[in-house]
Parts: structure tokens; C-alpha cells; sequence
């Protein structure tokens, strides 16, 4: 039987991209839609300002939008919640809907850091999960919070974790190109990005370089070791709709080429005989000299895979290369889905 699941920031950005991952799941049945009380009470469509270039799913066209209210009825029988709020309400709600028993597959920032929380990429530090016991004591709540990183960190770390499991890590710069979707759908004004860029986005620097470290941690005695190695990051807006770039540059421990670097990447698969819907090979590389493009190359492995090019030697670092992220489906809803597919699987 599927498990019956909601969305809450279901009219969003990032809610969107659930439902288009939610709508037609082999493992959750989605049955509730939670936004503001600007929107509850309406059908989904006259609510949302559907954005994606997909349709909306027909079955979830006429569904009434609830408030976010854990205690609503439509919540009764729903077991995981993908929260998709703003990070200030996330903080404030998303404990309601665990003290009532739900799993909360979290977005948003608010918990991402607290020490009883696990911050996952299933593919990079899934026993973190291990976690939500000790969360469970400590709050006493029959819920959890489980938590994906933000999307460039998960772009940045994915490509870092099989180089730090063969090579080692000593540091790492990265400068970002992050598309306007990252912000929300009123987060950028059109006349602020056309012909532009801006080269900062609020909190996110510090986002990457704290958060890497935590999921590149080892969990020992119920607490996560952070990963030993430098991060730096620069972050920038650009006019791009959906996918982030990054030019990551790494010096490893061990010497190095770019080749061996390549073939690491390329065989960094340890999902794939667990047959987990949303999962898709995490790096596909590209061999093409002006690849990756975010508007070309974003949706290879349905938006799930990170998509590198242009590895090669570095004179400072060991190696540099580009890597690209669909940011409101890897770095987003899919990552919490993923989470959430991975957890029930083997935890449930
Ligand atoms: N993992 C990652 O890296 C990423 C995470 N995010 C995070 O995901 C979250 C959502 O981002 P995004 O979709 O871009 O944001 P949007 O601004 O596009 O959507 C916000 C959603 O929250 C709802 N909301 C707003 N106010 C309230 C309220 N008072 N009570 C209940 N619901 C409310 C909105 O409903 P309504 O339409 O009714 O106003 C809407 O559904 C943020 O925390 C963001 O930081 C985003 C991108 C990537
Ligand atoms: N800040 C990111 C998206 C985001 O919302 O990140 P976070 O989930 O860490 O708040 C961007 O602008 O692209």
C-alpha cells in the first residue's frame, strides 16, 4: 500500500516541483496540499502560479488547499510531510507536524545544522539518518525532522565525495552561478537580473561552507565529526531559470590527475541496486569542451544527476572543473524525495 503524503509550501517554487515529482509516485500516494491562509480554501490551480513547463497534474488540479496546520483533517491519515516553507516558518511549524507523529522531509535551512538532525545525501552519508533516535528522545516527539542540504552544497558535495573517499581533501574554492528559481518565485526582480548579475546571495556562502563539512562528517558516538578540510565559496545570481554552475577547485591530499579524478566520479554509484524511484547515476560526465550548459544539460538523469565537465589540472589546486545542478529538483524537492525513498526503504 502507498503511504499517503503532503506537501506543505505546496503553491512555491519548490512545491511545484514536489507535486511533479509526488503526483504519480510507485511509493506515496499524495493526498494533501498545505500553503498560507492566502491560498487555503482555494483549488490548487486558482492558488498557484504554476511556473514548471510541465503541466500541472490533472489530479491534483481541483484538490482544496489546506492551511498548515498538522491538527486539519486532511493531515489525519497523511504519515510524511515534504515541507517546502520559508525557512522562518519551517522553524516554527515543521516541529508541529513531528510532535504529531509525521516524518518531516525538510527544505528548508531552519533545522539543517542542530545536532540531532540529520542533514542527508543519501548517496554521501545516509547512516546520518541514524540520527532521529536521538532526536526522538531528546524532543520527545514520535515525528522527525530530516533535513537535505541547500542546493549548491548538494551540487558541491556530491561531486567532493568520491574524491575525498580516494584522494583525500585539503581544500576546496568554489564560485557559484546560481539561477533566479533558488530565490522564489518573487525573490529576484526581473529588472535586477536581465543583463546582469549579482554577486551575492544572502547566507548562502556561509550555508556551504558550514553545511559540506557536516555531510562529509563521520557520525560517531551519536554526534557527526566534521569533515577536516577547508571550503571557500563565492556566491553569485545569475540570469539563468533553473540550474546552478559551479567552478569547483580542489586540492587533494594525494597527488592526483585528472583522469583518476574522472574515472572516481564516474563509478560513484552506491544507490543503483536499491531501486529507489527518484534515483538516477549521481555525476554523468561530459566530455564536450563547452558543456556543462544549464539550459542544455539540467535535466539529464530527470533533473537528478550533477552533471560535470572540464575536468583538468589545476596550477594552484590539484584539479578544477564545472559542475551543474538542476537547483529546484536535485538540489530540492527531488533531494528531499530521494531522502524520504531511501528512509522508507530501510528504515520503515
Ligand atoms: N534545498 C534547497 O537548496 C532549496 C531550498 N529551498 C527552500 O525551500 C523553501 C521554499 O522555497 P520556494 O519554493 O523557492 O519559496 P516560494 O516563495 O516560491 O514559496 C513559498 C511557499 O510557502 C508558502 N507560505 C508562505 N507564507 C506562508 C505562511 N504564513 N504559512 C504557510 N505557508 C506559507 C507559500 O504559500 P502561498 O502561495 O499561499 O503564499 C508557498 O507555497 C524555502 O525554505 C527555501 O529556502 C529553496 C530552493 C532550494
Ligand atoms: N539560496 C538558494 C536556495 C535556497 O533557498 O537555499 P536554502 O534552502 O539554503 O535557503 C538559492 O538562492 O539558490
Amino acid at each position: 500500500m502507498k503511504i499517503k503524503v503532503g506537501v506543505l509550501g505546496a503553491t512555491g517554487m519548490v512545491g511545484q516541483r514536489f507535486i511533479q515529482f509526488l503526483a504519480e509516485h510507485p511509493m506515496f500516494e499524495l493526498t494533501t496540499l498545505a500553503a498560507s491562509e492566502r491560498s487555503a480554501g482555494k483549488k490548487y490551480s486558482e492558488a498557484t502560479n504554476w511556473y514548471l513547463d510541465v503541466e500541472m497534474p490533472e489530479k491534483v488540479r481541483d484538490l482544496i488547499v489546506t492551511t498548515t496546520d498538522p491538527k486539519n483533517k486532511e493531515f489525519e491519515d497523511v504519515d510524511i510531510v515534504f515541507s517546502a516553507l520559508p525557512s522562518d516558518l519551517a522553524k516554527k511549524l515543521e516541529p508541529e507536524f513531528a510532535k504529531e507523529g509525521k516524518l518531516v522531509f525538510s527544505n528548508a535551512s531552519a533545522y539543517r545544522m542542530e545536532e540531532d538532525v540529520p542533514l542527508v545525501i543519501p548517496e554521501v552519508n545516509a547512516d546520518h539518518l541514524e540520527l532521529i533516535e536521538i532526536q526522538r528522545k531528546k524532543r520527545g516527539w514520535d515525528g522527525a525532522i530530516i533535513t537535505n542540504p541547500n542546493c549548491s552544497t548538494i551540487c558541491a558535495v556530491i561531486t567532493l565525495k568520491p574524491i575525498m573517499d580516494k584522494f583525500g581533501l585539503e581544500s576546496v574554492f568554489i564560485a557559484t552561478l546560481q539561477a533566479v528559481s533558488g530565490a522564489g518565485y518573487n525573490g529576484v526582480p526581473s529588472m535586477a537580473i536581465l543583463d546582469n548579475l549579482i554577486p551575492y546571495i544572502k547566507n548562502e556562502e556561509e550555508k556551504m561552507q558550514t553545511e559540506s563539512l557536516k555531510l562529509l562528517g563521520t557520525l560517531k558516538d551519536g554526534k557527526v565529526e566534521f569533515a577536516n578540510f577547508k571550503l571557500s565559496a563565492s556566491c553569485n545570481r545569475v540570469p539563468v531559470i533553473d540550474g546552478h554552475t559551479e567552478c569547483i577547485f580542489v586540492k587533494t591530499k594525494e597527488e592526483a590527475e585528472p583522469e583518476e579524478i574522472k574515472e572516481a566520479m564516474d563509478k560513484f554509484d552506491p544507490l543503483k541496486d536499491l531501486n529507489l524511484p527518484t534515483y538516477a547515476k549521481p555525476i554523468v560526465i561530459k566530455e564536450e569542451s563547452d558543456r556543462p550548459q544549464p539550459r542544455l544539460d539540467r535535466n539529464i538523469g530527470n533533473g537528478m544527476s550533477i552533471v560535470v565537465g572540464r575536468i583538468r589540472k589545476d596550477p594552484i589546486f590539484t584539479v578544477k572543473y564545472v559542475a551543474l545542478e538542476h537547483n529546484t529538483i536535485r538540489g530540492a524537492a527531488g533531494a528531499s524525495i530521494l531522502n524520504a525513498e531511501y528512509f522508507v526503504k530501510k528504515y520503515l
